[in-house]
């Protein structure tokens, strides 16, 4: 997914690195194209109410507004903005979801036209000069350029850090739309302006933004948010599609009204959160959240001895993992419930068991009479003591 996020900024990249007059750059007409993309991708974020990227398409815009300009050479403002807006840059990526309905999208939208105010009082560029930097740090990256290379080296820390970041939490698709943001903002950094690079910048970054927006949705629409499995509607297409050899298997927590009712709704929350994060890390099957305490597993093939070892290995897996019930934060996973076994800060470790039934594929079978004889494997299961899996071939 993060490779075709970014192919559009990468391809410009390769393109613009083997030949900078390349006649697909002379293809669209120009600005016009540009503005279009621009406004197509702030319309589009607006009506999907993802509001922070509203951020980045004002700094992408500046910037391209910054590059596409012939008139502004040299002059300390166009030397300090891309400094400047990589500091916002900065701003916006330890900014967690600003809103311009809070302080903290409000401190923000006028963050811009503050540091560009601040970027014209300040003589930015000569400080550093001043600083006895090596001069190469300050030339111009091409003759024609204002821009130094001060800022591109700016932006590729930046970038390096953003990347980082990325890869230290769950990577989303947004943080790989902001990467390919990055990337094209770097890339206008380094172009001489008013050139044809400048346009295809902004396109490549529009588009790179609008496909994290479909993957945004796309995850809304498919992905369960407590236990981060697909949920229902993914599970149903992968059902139409399904082949010949396969099987599915239905599975629920057993006595799970009793253990709300003991340990409470949140606690059985965090429980359901965790059995996500045990089926996600069992290879040779897809996970789903069928919906409630309810799971529904999904194998490729339909041999009898396979299915039966990984049954018993799911049902393992999650009778053996101690919950420890605390007063405070529980386990957010189970790698995180593995520390917490250790700590101190532990009330009391339960188990919770699951029942499965599984049933292999029959010819001609829809996918509603599978989930049918599947759920028949299930409550076979929870009639023959629970904690337990029944296989029908
Ligand atoms: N905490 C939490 N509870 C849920 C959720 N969805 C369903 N439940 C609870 O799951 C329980 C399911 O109870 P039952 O269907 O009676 O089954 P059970 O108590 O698990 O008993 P058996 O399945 O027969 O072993 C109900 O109490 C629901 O409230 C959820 O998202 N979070």
């Amino acid at each position: 997914m993060p490779l075709i996020i970014l192919l559009p900024v990468l391809l410009l990249l390769v393109a613009q690195g083997l030949t900078p007059e390349l006649a697909l750059f002379q293809l669209l007409p120009f600005p016009q194209t540009s503005y279009l993309a621009l406004i197509s991708v702030l319309l589009l974020a607006l009506l999907l109410r993802q509001t922070e990227w509203l951020y980045w398409l004002g700094i992408l815009a500046t910037h391209y507004w910054l590059a596409s300009s012939t008139n502004l050479t040299a002059t300390e403002f166009a030397n300090s903005l891309p400094l400047l807006s990589a500091s916002l840059l900065l701003l916006l990526a330890l900014i967690p979801k600003p809103s311009p309905f809070k302080l903290n999208g409000l401190l923000l939208l006028i963050s811009p036209p503050l540091l560009l105010l601040l970027s014209q009082q300040l003589p930015l560029a000569t400080w550093l000069a001043s600083a006895q930097l090596p001069a190469i740090v300050f030339q111009p990256v091409l003759a024609a350029s204002p821009i130094n290379w001060l800022s591109a080296w700016w932006f590729s820390i930046l970038a390096g850090i953003w990347l980082i970041a990325i890869n230290l939490k769950p990577p989303k698709a947004a943080n790989w739309g902001e990467f390919g943001l990055l990337l094209a903002l770097l890339l206008s950094t380094v172009i001489p302006p008013g050139t044809a690079v400048a346009n295809w910048t902004l396109v490549a970054a529009c588009l790179s933004v609008f496909l994290a927006l479909a993957f945004q949705m796309l995850h809304l629409a498919y992905i369960d948010e407590l236990t981060q499995l697909p949920q229902r509607r993914a599970l149903m297409a992968h059902l139409n599609r399904l082949g010949r050899n396969s099987a599915i298997c239905m599975l629920d927590v057993d006595h799970f009204k009793k253990f709300n009712d003991t340990y409470g709704h949140d606690v059985g929350d965090q429980v359901l959160k965790l059995l996500g994060s045990i089926l996600s890390k069992v290879k040779g099957l897809t996970a789903y959240r069928y919906g409630g305490e309810e799971f529904t597993l999904v194998f490729g093939h339909n041999k009898k001895a396979l299915l039966e070892e990984k049954l018993e290995e799911v049902r393992l897996a999650v009778a053996e993992y101690p919950l420890v019930i605390r007063n405070d934060n529980r386990p957010k996973d189970s790698s995180s419930g593995k520390k917490a076994r250790g700590s101190s800060g532990a009330e009391k470790t339960v188990n919770v068991t699951i029942s499965l039934g599984c049933c292999v594929k029959q010819k001609g079978e829809t996918p509603m009479q599978l989930l049918k004889r599947a759920d028949e494997a299930l409550y076979a299961a929870k009639k023959a003591g629970r904690n337990t899996f029944v296989l029908k071939i």
